[in-house]
C-alpha cells in the first residue's frame, strides 16, 4: 500500500501548557487552512507518546503509537517538511517515571523504569528509558540553523508596552560564580579532522592496569568535522561546590545552582546531584551506605531522595538530620516556597537558560525559603559560558536595569544543525569508572585526544559538521545583509573548540568579502558590547554555537520583551524544508496548575501564531499555493491585532486567558482575509465567518469565561484525555460552530 500523503502542515503534539493550548487554537488553524486547501496533520513527540510508542509489546491494539518522533526525524531530512513545532517536555528521571507511574495507572502495560538494571532484561528496558530521557527530540528534529529573533510588530509593541523590569542596586550581592580549574572548559581540547582521519572513530578508557574498555564504538566523522573532547574533574567539582556553599552563607546570599540536566541529560544531573550530596554532606558522611542500599539516587534530587527516606525503617532520624543540616547550610533559592520546593529538589526545575534571565529581570533577586527576594550566589560549576552571565550582572549592576521601551534588539544565528556541539554530545558523554585515561582513537590509528583522567570523573565528545558550519556561516552573512546592523561572532579564540570555529568562519567571510560587516568576540566582551548597543537603542545580531544559542535567545527576549515566548524561532533545513518553533520557551509547567486549579491558562500563543505565519509563508513558496501566502499574510495583521488590542493571556484569573486570545486571533484572522483583495473567493468565505465573530462577541467570551475560577479536569497530567481537554478548552458552543 502507497504511504498516506505528508500533510502540507505537520503541527506537533508536546505536553503541559503548550498541548492545553493547542486543544483550542488547532482546530481553528484547521478550519481556517482547510479554506485554502492546506491540510494540517499532527505528530506526537509527547513525553507520553514517546513512552508508549517504546513499549508496544503489552499494550492493547487501541493503546498503541506509532514512533512519530522517528518519521518526523525522517521528513525534516526532506524537502517536504513544513513542521510547526511546539516546546515539548525534555524529560529528567523524576518526570520519565512520573508519566510511565500515569500511563499505568490508566492501564498501559509498561514495565517500570529500573533505577539500578542489574539483569540483561532490565538493561534492556533501561536503554530503551534512557533514549526517552531528557531532550530527545529537538536534535533529531534541528536538521538546520536556528534564526530567533523578534518580529517587529512584536518589538514594537514591547517598546509601547513596557514590561516592569526590577530595580537594580550598585550594592547588590549577586553575583555568578564558576569553576577556575578542573571544569569542561579548562580542559577542552579540540581538532578539525583531515581526509586522512575522517571515517569511524572509537572511544576507550585505558585503566591503570592498561586494561581497555570500549565506551563507545562505530562513530562516524567525516573529513572536516570539529571534534572536541574535555572532561569534568569530580575532585574540582567537590571542591569548588564546597567552597560555594560556605561562600554564600558567609555573604548572606542564596545558594542557587543552574544547570541544564535536560539537554546535557547525562553530564549535568550527575553534577545536580553532586550539588546534592555536598549540601547535605553530613547527612550523606552519616547514612550515605543506608541512602544507597535503599536506592537513593542523589541525581534525582532531594524530592526523591525524601520521599525514599520516608519510607525507610530511620526515615524520621534521617529526615531530622536532613533539616539539621539544611538549618546549617545557606538558604536556598525556591522553586516554589509555599510548597517548600528547592533549587535541589528536582534536575529540571531550574533550567539556566530560563532561570538566570527571570533573576536578572528581577534586578538580580532569587526568592529564598521564606519567600522573600534577596540576593543570590549563581553558581555555574563549568565557566564556558558563565561570563555572559557575569558579565551581564555587572553591568546591569554599575549602570541599572535595561529600559525596554527604548532598547534595541538582539537576534540570534545559532549553529545547532546535525547535533552540532555540546547539545549532541550525550551519546558520547560518560561517568568515569575507574582512574586511568580516555583517548578517542580514529580509523587510521591516530589518537585525536587523550585525557588523565579519575574515577567519578565526567568525560565528553562533541562534534559539529563542516556542512553544518557552513551552512551557519552563510545564513549569518545572509541575515547580516537583511539587517545591516551590527553582527558578532560569539568565539572565543582562547577556547579550544571555538578556535577550529573561527579557522572556518574568517575564510568564509573573506571570500564572500563581507569580513568588515562581522566582529569575533569572546562572549564576556561579546555581552558587554550587545548591552551597550541595544541600551543605545540600536540592534545586533549574536552568531553563536549551540549553548548560546540556547542561552541567548531566552536572556535577550526576557530583558527586551519580558518574555522568549514571543519569539520567532525558524529553523531553515538543510535539505530544503521549513520547520518553525513557538517561541524559545518552553512548556511552563506551572500554567498547567493554575488551570487546573481555576481553570485559567496564562500560555501565550503568540509564538504559535507568529510560526503559522511563517509555515504558511514558505508553503506558499514551496508548493506554489497562492492562498496559503494570503492566509499567512493574514496571520500578521491578525498578530499584529492580538497585540495592538491587549488580548494577550494575563496571569489572573478572571483576566484575559489563552482561549480568549484565540478568539482574538480567529476574530482578526477572518476579518484581515475578508478585507483582503487578492484573493476574491477567500475574502468571500470569511467574510461570513468575520460577521458572525464580530456579532458573537459578548456571546463567546461570556460562554469562554463561565467555567473560570473553578477546578478544571483534564484527565491527566502527561497523558491527558482528549475529550476532557477540549471540553475545558472548547467552552463556547457558538465559537465552535463558527468555525466549525
Ligand atoms: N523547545 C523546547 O522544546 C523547549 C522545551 N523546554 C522544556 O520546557 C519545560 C519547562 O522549562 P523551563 O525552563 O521551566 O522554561 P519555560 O519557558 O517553560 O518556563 C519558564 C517561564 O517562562 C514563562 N513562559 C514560557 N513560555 C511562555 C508562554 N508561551 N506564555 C507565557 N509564559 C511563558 C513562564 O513564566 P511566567 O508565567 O512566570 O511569566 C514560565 O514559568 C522543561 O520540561 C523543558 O525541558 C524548555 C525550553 C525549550
Ligand atoms: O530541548 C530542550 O531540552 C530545550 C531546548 C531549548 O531550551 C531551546 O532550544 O531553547
Ligand atoms: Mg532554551
Amino acid at each position: 500500500m502507497a504511504n498516506p500523503p505528508v500533510p502540507d502542515i505537520i503541527y506537533t503534539k508536546v505536553d503541559e501548557a503548550p498541548q492545553i493550548a493547542s486543544a483550542s487554537l488547532l482546530p481553528i488553524i484547521r478550519h481556517f487552512a482547510s479554506a485554502a486547501g492546506v491540510s494540517v496533520g499532527t505528530k506526537d513527540i509527547s513525553l507520553a507518546g514517546r513512552i508508549i510508542a517504546a513499549f508496544p509489546e503489552k499494550l492493547t491494539a487501541a493503546q498503541r503509537q506509532p514512533d512519530d518522533l522517528a518519521e518526523l526525524g525522517e521528513l525534516v531530512k526532506t524537502p517536504v517538511a513544513n513542521v510547526i513545532k511546539l516546546p515539548n517536555i525534555s524529560a529528567s528521571v523524576p518526570q520519565l517515571v512520573a508519566a510511565l507511574k500515569e500511563l499505568q495507572s490508566q492501564g498501559y502495560d509498561i514495565p517500570d523504569y529500573p533505577e539500578d538494571p542489574q539483569s540483561d532484561e532490565e538493561k534492556a528496558i533501561r536503554a530503551r528509558f534512557d533514549a526517552i530521557k531528557g531532550s530527545a527530540v529537538n536534535p533529531v528534529l534541528r536538521e538546520g540553523n536556528s534564526d530567533r529573533r523578534a518580529a517587529i510588530a512584536v518589538k514594537n509593541y514591547a517598546k509601547a508596552n513596557p514590561h516592569s523590569m526590577g530595580k537594580w542596586s550598585p550594592d547588590s550581592k549577586t553575583c555568578v560564580t564558576t569553576m577556575a580549574s578542573g571544569d569542561f572548559r579548562s580542559n577542552e581540547t579540540s581538532a578539525t579532522l583531515t581526509a586522512a582521519q575522517a571515517g569511524a572513530a572509537r572511544i576507550e578508557h585505558v585503566a591503570k592496569d592498561g586494561t581497555v574498555t570500549v565506551l563507545k564504538d562505530k562513530l562516524s566523522y567525516p573529513a572536516g568535522t570539529v571534534v572536541d573532547a574535555t572532561f569534568m574533574s569530580a575532585t574540582a567539582l567537590e571542591t569548588f561546590l564546597a567552597e560555594q556553599i560556605e561562600a554564600s552563607k558567609r555573604m548572606g546570599v542564596l545558594f542557587s545552582i543552574h544547570l541544564k540536566a535536560t539537554m546535557m541529560k547525562v553530564s549535568d544531573p550527575i553534577i545536580f546531584g553532586h550539588a546534592v550530596r555536598q549540601f547535605l554532606k553530613p547527612v550523606f558522611d552519616k547514612h550515605g551506605a543506608a541512602l544507597a542500599a535503599a536506592g537513593v539516587d542523589p541525581n534525582s534530587g532531594l524530592g526523591a531522595l525524601m520521599d525514599r527516606v520516608a519510607e525507610m525503617p530511620n526515615g524520621a532520624a534521617i529526615a531530622k538530620d536532613i533539616a539539621d543540616a539544611m538549618a546549617d547550610r545557606p538558604p536556598m533559592y525556591m522553586v516554589n516556597s509555599d510548597r517548600g520546593l528547592t533549587n535541589l529538589h528536582v534536575p529540571s526545575d531550574v533550567i539556566i537558560d530560563a532561570s538566570i534571565p527571570a533573576l536578572i529581570r528581577a534586578g538580580g533577586k532569587g526568592y529564598g525559603p521564606d519567600g522573600k527576594a534577596a540576593d543570590t550566589n549563581c553558581v555555574i560549576p563549568d565557566s564556558s559560558y558563565a561570563s555572559v552571565y557575569d558579565e551581564a550582572i555587572r553591568y546591569f549592576k554599575a549602570t541599572g536595569a535595561l529600559d525596554p521601551s527604548t532598547a534595541g534588539t538582539v537576534q540570534n544565528v545559532g549553529l545547532m544543525a546535525q547535533k552540532a556541539e555540546e547539545y549532541g554530545s550525550h551519546p558520547t558523554t560518560f561517568l568515569i569508572p575507574a582512574d586511568g585515561t580516555v583517548r578517542m582513537v580514529l580509523a587510521n590509528g591516530d589518537v585525536l585526544h587523550r585525557h588523565t583522567v579519575q574515577a567519578g570523573d565526567i568525560w565528553r565528545a562533541a562534534s559539529t559538521r563542516q556542512a553544518a558550519i557552513e551552512d551557519w556561516v552563510k545564513l549569518a552573512i545572509s541575515r547580516q545583509k537583511a539587517e545591516g546592523c551590527q553582527a558578532v561572532f560569539w568565539l572565543d579564540e582562547t577556547r579550544a573548540h571555538d578556535a577550529q570555529l573561527i579557522a572556518y568562519v574568517k575564510p568564509m567571510l573573506a571570500a564572500a568579502g563581507v569580513a568588515d560587516k562581522f566582529i569575533i568576540l569572546a562572549p564576556r566582551e561579546a555581552t558587554r558590547l550587545s548591552l551597550e548597543t541595544i541600551r543605545r537603542g540600536e540592534n545586533s545580531i549574536a552568531i553563536s554555537g549551540n549553548v548560546l544559542r540556547d542561552y541567548l535567545t531566552d536572556l535577550f527576549p526576557i530583558l527586551e520583551l519580558g518574555t522568549s515566548a514571543k519569539m520567532l524561532s525558524i529553523v531553515k533545513l538543510m535539505n530544503g524544508g521549513g520547520m518553525f518553533e513557538t517561541g524559545a520557551g518552553g512548556s511552563a509547567p506551572k500554567h498547567v496548575q493554575q488551570l487546573v486549579e481555576e481553570n485559567h491558562l496564562r500560555w501565550d500563543s503568540l509564538g504559535e501564531f507568529c510560526a503559522l505565519g511563517e509555515s504558511l509563508k514558505f508553503l506558499a513558496e514551496a508548493k506554489g499555493n497562492p492562498k496559503a501566502r494570503v492566509l499567512g499574510d493574514a496571520v500578521d495583521v491578525a498578530t499584529q491585532g492580538v497585540l495592538d488590542n491587549n488580548h494577550s493571556p494575563l496571569p489572573k484569573v478572571g483576566q484575559t486567558d489563552n482561549r480568549d486570545s484565540h478568539f482574538y486571533f480567529a476574530l482578526y484572522w477572518a476579518r484581515a482575509l475578508a478585507a483582503q483583495t487578492v484573493d476574491a473567493d477567500l475574502a468571500g468565505h470569511f467574510a461570513p465567518v468575520a460577521k458572525a465573530l464580530t456579532e458573537n462577541e459578548a456571546t463567546i467570551l461570556a460562554e469562554l469565561a463561565a467555567g473560570q475560577g473553578k477546578p478544571a479536569d483534564l484527565g491527566g497530567y502527561y497523558h491527558t484525555d482528549d475529550a476532557k481537554v477540549a471540553a475545558v478548552m472548547r467552552p463556547s458552543a457558538t465559537f465552535a460552530k463558527i468555525i466549525g
